[in-house]
């Protein structure tokens, strides 16, 4: 290095030391504050009531954050920094305790981590049923359950098990979901003779499959993680999963995206039992049986016409055959605090069987 090197990187270096420690001291400046705010919450709502997770409050600052963003740091790269700033204050406040389907190392285990940060605590369990049971009885703070996939749609376990149990809907989330073809260190791709992944990952990879290991036997597992479990112990063998299972189970990607549609999605929910306050951009679930009658769907969706609410959801599922026949799984714009969306549910619960609201909560935001 020329001295004429060493001197320009030495300043810029300096610069950045001195900024590093405003960061630092700024940082712990926030967290003292969001002490603060967990005793206020204490002092008015009691130690065994407090709530300390507030979503709507996390949207504005992750939304105020992407809104003022002047660069060079990208929009979505400023959001990820904070969500981990906020999770470590949360953490200070409260950690949290997330239900998910596991094992660790799943698509929903990655949206956990999105969503909530590197401080909340995972609790991975064995079934969705489970992880609605562990939030309802508060054994978990909150869960994170698939709701849909852009290429395979509802996830409808899921929203049956909403008409079950009694919990709220706090957030959403959407999660880009890149499949790996995932190996032992040190595979070579001719070496792949079976490959493990659950059956909506091998569905969303059906025709790279079908292109490039058509001969390979295709075993299906109860989870990606598994795969990526199995496959870390056996020669020959490949999984298809995400990045975090790589991580989790030490294998290399053979290929990587290799999902048929490159902009798979799949959206998921955060439960609860918490109302949600107003973020400003909110969304709200409810359920809606309704009798089989002529008019029954135009009846039943005329109000948000009326009153300029736009769907964004509408699912049918059959109903339980005890009084009514149908039932709708609805997704809209709007706070149920709003007054629009007052009059519009006050009108659907006149009209129909049962209404079941599920939640307001903020539109998602990373
Ligand atoms: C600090 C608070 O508590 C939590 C932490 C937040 C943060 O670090 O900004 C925001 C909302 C809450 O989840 C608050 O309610 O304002």
């Amino acid at each position: 290095m020329t001295t004429k090197q060493e001197e320009a990187l030495g300043e810029l270096r300096q610069q950045i030391d001195s900024i590093d420690k405003q960061i630092h001291q700024l940082l712990n400046q926030r967290a003292r504050c969001a002490q603060g705010v967990a005793e206020v919450k204490q002092e008015f709502q009691g130690e065994e009531d407090a709530v300390f997770y507030r979503p709507e409050r996390e949207a504005q600052v992750l939304r105020r954050v992407m809104e003022r963003n002047e660069g060079p740091l990208p929009d979505k790269e400023v959001a990820r920094l904070f969500r981990e700033i906020m999770s470590v204050c949360l953490a200070l406040e409260q950690p949290m305790r997330v239900a998910f389907l596991g094992p660790e190392g799943t698509f929903t285990h990655q949206a956990a981590l999105k969503h909530f940060g590197g401080s909340a605590v995972s609790a991975p369990l064995t079934s969705l049923d489970q992880v609605f049971r562990e939030v309802e009885a508060g054994a978990a703070h909150y869960g994170v359950v698939p709701i849909e996939n852009s290429t395979e749609g509802m996830a409808t376990h899921t929203l049956d098990l909403f008409k079950r149990f009694n919990l709220q809907i706090c957030g959403e989330l959407e999660l880009p979901i890149h499949h790996q073809l995932l190996a032992q260190a040190g595979t070579e791709s001719s070496d792949v003779k079976t490959i493990y992944a659950h059956q909506e990952s091998f569905a969303q990879c059906s025709n790279w499959l079908e292109q490039h290991y058509p001969q390979a036997a295709k075993i299906t597992v109860n989870s990606n993680a598994e795969g990526a479990r199995i496959a870390a112990g056996e020669q020959g063998a490949a999984a298809i999963a995400g990045d975090i299972a790589a991580d989790l189970y030490k294998l290399e990607a053979l290929a990587r995206n290799i999902e048929d549609l490159p902009d798979n999605t799949t959206r998921f929910l955060i439960l609860g039992n918490q109302d949600v306050g107003v973020s400003g951009k909110d969304k709200t679930s409810i359920l809606l049986c309704a009798h089989d009658k002529p008019g029954a769907l135009y009846s039943l969706l005329e109000p948000f016409h009326r009153h300029g609410i736009s769907l964004t959801r509408i699912e049918t599922r059959p109903g339980n055959g005890t009084g009514w026949s149908y039932m709708f799984y609805i997704d809209f714009e709007g706070h149920a605090e709003e007054p629009g969306v007052q009059e519009v549910l006050k009108e659907l619960e006149a009209g129909s069987v049962e209404l079941k609201l599920l939640g307001s909560y903020p539109q998602a935001v990373l």
